[in-house]
């Protein structure tokens, strides 16, 4: 990438390259999906017809491809907020501007198994980056095209997934209703979980809300996929569900832009049922 940056207001390099995830225009596609953990970019694009390594700087690993011929890309975020803010920011200033998170997750809800897929339709803003881009009041809401698609795929897919509201949190232990170490367990840590069950939020994970609100604040289209791995109501966990959850983030975008190719030829800004055929 080089080490010469010409702002620091918006740190890159003369050919573009963003400072944290290190690529430049033309390395991303519009489609990007974006798991947390670095470990997910290989075995997401592994299911592609074809990928590339394109940068692995710090906790962001981007590959680049083709999926049943549609060009894609995946960009880990690392965990919670400031990682995620960051890695939108950067994708969206070279040239991305659809986003499917591909996460993993705790459910709170009874009949939500592990491995099962949860699409997350809005978040709640628990975490603490999305307040620093607009005021608390601010729905985190997924698009509903990448929604709608989500859901295309997991039908087509045949997998058992749920649509519900996560909470995203900045900690996955007291955050999340779970006691600190040696049992630190403060009241208004013990009833977050039972709280937001009531409310009929349906997971934990740390960062669909900072997606969701940023995606909303600069026009892109976001939208999250996730497969569950505790299971807080029986405390079981498991890391199932990763391979489905990325085959159905990969087959949204396949659906995605079949209908951004219907909309442009239909001269239509959003796609809906009707528009079909
Ligand atoms: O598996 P990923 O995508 O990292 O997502 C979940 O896993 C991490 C916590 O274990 C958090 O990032 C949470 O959101
Ligand atoms: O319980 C869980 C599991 C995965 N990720 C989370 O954030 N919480």
């Amino acid at each position: 990438m080089g080490e010469k940056f010409i702002s620091a207001e918006r740190p890159q390099t003369e050919e573009g390259y963003q400072y944290h995830i290190a690529c430049k225009p033309g390395d991303v596609a519009r489609y990007v999906l974006l798991p947390g953990d670095p470990d997910r970019v290989p075995k997401i694009s592994s299911l592609w017809d074809e990928a590339r390594e394109i940068a692995f700087h710090r906790e962001y690993r981007t590959h680049t491809g083709k999926y049943k011929g549609v060009p894609i890309s995946v960009t880990s975020t690392g965990i919670g907020g400031p990682s995620t803010a960051i890695a939108v920011e950067e994708l969206a200033a070279i040239g991305a501007d659809t986003f499917i998170r591909v996460g993993s997750t705790g459910a709170i809800q009874p009949g939500i198994e592990i491995g099962d897929l949860i699409i997350a339709k809005a978040a709640v803003r628990l975490e603490g980056t999305s307040k620093q881009y607009v005021r608390v009041e601010y729905p985190a809401v997924a698009d509903l095209e990448v929604t709608m698609a989500l859901i295309e795929a997991a039908e087509n897919l045949g997998v058992r997934y749920h649509i519900g509201i996560t909470a995203s949190t900045d900690s996955f232990y007291l955050g999340q209703g779970r006691p600190g170490l040696n049992g630190y367990f403060p009241s208004f840590a013990r009833n977050i979980l039972d709280d937001l069950r009531q409310a009929r939020v349906t997971n934990f994970e740390m960062e669909a809300a900072t997606l969701y609100t940023l995606a909303n604040i600069y026009g892109l289209r976001a939208g999250c996929v996730c497969a569950v791995f505790a299971n807080r109501i029986t405390n079981e966990f498991g890391k199932a569900g990763e391979k489905e959850a990325a085959l159905v983030a990969s087959e949204a975008v396949k659906i995605l832009h079949e209908w951004d190719e219907e909309k442009e030829r239909k001269g239509k800004k959003i796609w809906f049922p009707g528009l079909r055929g």
